[in-house]
């Protein structure tokens, strides 16, 4: 059972300039915590540095559990998978199961990839090749495997984005479900603060070397200026001349065409 996550004291630096500053935070069983913060602030950088697919120069990361090998569910925003691949829904959700060394699958296997697949309501999809399915079906069935690990602590990285606002709320709303109803912790990053401020516990607000951790309700007081900062306005004055005369041709282009 998934007790805590303590990201602890970690830096990383790329090319000389330090993306991750001094961070530290814990998610706690049972918690879903929301991150925000503007492109380049590092927020993908600080999920490979939990998946440990990034080597922090300081800090370390450490997952309490009954586990003996805490697990970490990761659900990307999205992956290339060829339309034609011909691999059934079904059979993706079971390449999840830990230490796959058999090319066959076990009942409790089977019955466990089912059961990942009517949670994330998938189970329909089950025998259909995996890139014939749409945009929302096929992050569904991410979940599905990602979730097949039995994993303690779920990581999304913006990974309802590519949906429409319907499919978003949905999958959101379940992980929201599923983190309550497993006790484990989820890490999910968002751009959409209606998302983060319905489903997210606590919100880790990332700028470049700068974080605040706090309560949802908290981290949302200032919720317009946040909103300022995260999607700063479009303006006339950001347009330099280069933009103004590519425009000017685009135009002309289209009177020229139509
Ligand atoms: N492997 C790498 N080597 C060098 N620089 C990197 C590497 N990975 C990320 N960066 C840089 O680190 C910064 C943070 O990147 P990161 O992807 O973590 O940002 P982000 O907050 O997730 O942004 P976005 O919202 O656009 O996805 C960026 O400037 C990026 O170019």
């Amino acid at each position: 059972m998934f007790k805590t996550l303590d990201v602890d004291h970690i830096n990383v630096i790329f090319n000389g300039e330090r993306i991750l500053k001094d961070l530290s935070f814990s998610v706690h069983k049972g918690e879903m915590l929301g991150v925000i913060g503007p492109n380049g602030a590092g927020k993908s950088t600080l999920l490979k540095v939990i998946l440990g697919l990034i080597t922090p120069q300081e800090g370390k990361v450490s997952i309490q559990s009954t586990n003996k090998k805490p697990v970490i569910g990761y659900v990307p925003q999205s992956r290339l998978i060829d339309a034609d691949m011909p691999i059934r829904a079904w059979d993706f959700v079971s390449l999840g199961l830990p230490n796959m060394i058999r090319p066959w699958l076990t009942r409790r296997e089977r019955n466990k990839v089912s059961k990942m697949m009517e949670e994330t309501d998938t189970i329909h999809l089950a025998m259909k090749p995996i890139g014939k399915l749409s945009g929302g079906e096929k992050q569904r069935v991410y979940l599905a495997q990602a979730l097949a690990r039995d994993p303690d602590v779920l990581l999304l990285d913006e990974s309802t984005s590519n949906l429409d606002p319907d499919a978003q709320e949905a999958m959101t709303s379940l992980v929201h479900h599923l983190c309550e109803s497993r006790n484990i912790g989820i890490i999910f990053i968002s751009h959409d603060l209606h998302l983060v401020k319905k489903y997210a516990h606590r919100i880790l607000h990332m700028t470049r070397g700068q974080y605040i951790i706090g309560k949802t309700e908290e981290i949302m007081k200032d919720e317009k200026e946040l909103s300022l900062c995260l999607h700063p306005p479009y303006s006339d004055e950001s347009i330099t001349s280069v933009d103004q005369q590519i425009n000017q041709e685009i135009n002309d282009e289209r009177i020229r065409t139509y």
